[in-house]
């Protein structure tokens, strides 16, 4: 570093410090455990720890399955003196109930349980049942997420190959609405490079055309306000353990839209989705609202991991956590932009704010070793194949001076790297 480097990076993060004194967010840090010496950036793939899961976890274990055993599955607070139960039956209920407002939903549309991948399953086999038989297109964008792509093709192969699973190019996807297709399973914000689809105006479009909906919010949940009903949304999933912080494998989320709840099928059609579990009834009735898409014994340890981090999302208001996540990404592409000029890297990611997400992607020819290089730093992003340098940002947890450490990170790595 030059002596005028040093000099115009500390105006630089003094500027950037200052921001962050004006943070309405900046006491949310104090939440999550974060090791030293590290910028995490790879929240969009495993979200940090907060600091109320360890304890949940260990009352979860040593109170309720240790002291109240099985009475922990219903409330019955008189079961024992070690403290009430905790109705372990109906906590993916109380776990919906926590997701339906971060992504405008009422909470009898969301249903918590399984993996998104799973989910993606059963919402595939709702909607394909719905449509019109006439409609043999399953329309996707072609970069997205391979889980989202294997599940259609699963499926599909179950159904005797009935349809055509149709991956286009983002930029492709309006232009391939027609009443051919049965329905779009889309992820809101690409899982390499950030670009965010506009959820709103392409299920308007698909509508038009008589298309049903499904939306993949991994990387849109707890990142950014999502208002499913305000879109007219039908189906939709998301991950409990990227920007909800529930923990590694935390439980999916789904959503099914209001006005579909008596004409979408559960066929995934286990007991614990059953009206009344207990009844033991030969034939499944299935409960009221999502709570039908619960199908087996809910993962109680995980939930309530995935339950109590929800919990720092009580006081945030979305739209400020927002305003924070374009401010760190747009802070992060000005400091990167003279390392562009310098080293062959590539902005992925779009400038437009109604266009990505909270993560910044750049393509480079060496990206792997690069993000090893990054990472031997204590800069934590991502390698995505097969040349995309990923960097998640969460603003429950970053400053404006994490986005300039990691700069200064990149900056160092890539002068190791001898100039590439
Ligand atoms: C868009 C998207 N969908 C789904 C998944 C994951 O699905 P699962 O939780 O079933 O592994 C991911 C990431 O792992 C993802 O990025
Ligand atoms: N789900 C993951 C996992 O089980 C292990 C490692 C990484 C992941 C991820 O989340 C990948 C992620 N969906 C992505 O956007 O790349």
């Amino acid at each position: 570093m030059t002596v005028f480097d040093r000099l115009f990076a500390n105006s630089t993060l003094s500027q950037l410090q200052e921001k962050d004194a004006h943070d309405p967010l900046a006491h949310k840090r104090a939440e999550f455990k974060l090791p030293e010496g590290v910028v995490y950036l790879d929240g969009n793939s495993l979200g940090a720890l907060p600091l109320t899961v360890p304890s949940r976890l260990a009352r979860v274990a040593e109170e309720e399955w240790g002291g109240q055993l099985i009475r922990s599955w219903t409330a019955n607070s008189s079961s024992s003196g070690t403290g009430a139960a905790q109705d372990w039956m109906n906590l993916p209920d109380r776990v919906a109930a926590k997701i339906a407002p971060l992504i405008g939903a009422q909470p009898h549309e969301v249903a918590v349980g399984d993996s998104t991948s799973v989910n993606i399953f059963k919402l595939l086999a709702a909607a394909l049942h719905m449509a019109a038989p006439e409609r043999r297109v399953i329309l996707t964008d072609a970069d997205n997420f391979p889980t989202d792509l294997y599940m259609a093709q699963g499926l599909n192969a179950l159904l005797g190959g009935r349809y055509e699973l149709r991956p286009v190019p983002g930029a492709n996807l309006e232009a391939n609405l027609s009443g051919e297709v049965a329905l779009t399973l889309l992820t809101e914000v690409d899982y390499r490079t950030g670009h965010r689809l506009d959820l709103a105006g392409l299920t308007a479009k698909a509508h038009g055309h008589g298309i049903l909906t499904i939306w993949d919010l991994a990387h849109s949940a707890g990142a950014f306000p999502v208002d499913l009903n305000g879109a007219g949304a039908d189906f939709a999933v998301g991950c409990g353990y990227k920007f909800l912080n529930g923990g590694p494998g935390a439980p999916s989320f789904l959503f099914v839209a209001e006005r579909h709840q008596d004409s979408a099928q559960a066929f995934l059609s286990g007991w614990m989705g059953h009206v009344d579990p207990f009844e033991m009834a030969r034939d499944f009735t299935p409960a009221p609202g999502a709570r039908r898409y619960v199908v087996g014994t809910p993962t109680v340890l995980s939930l309530s991991a995935l339950d109590a981090a929800l919990d720092v999302f009580a006081d945030v208001d979305m739209t400020v956590l927002r305003a924070k996540s374009l401010s760190l990404t747009d802070t992060f592409m000005e400091l990167m932009e003279p390392l562009m000029a310098q080293y062959p890297l590539t902005l992925v990611t779009p400038r437009n704010h109604d266009e990505r997400g909270s993560q910044v992607s750049y393509q480079h020819p060496q990206a792997r070793e690069m993000m090893e290089r990054l990472i031997g730093r204590g800069i934590l992003g991502d390698f995505r194949t097969p040349d995309i340098l990923r960097f998640g940002f969460t603003p429950l947890y970053h400053s404006h001076a994490d986005v300039w450490r990691a700069v200064q990170g990149i900056k160092a790595a890539l002068e190791e790297g001898g100039g590439t």
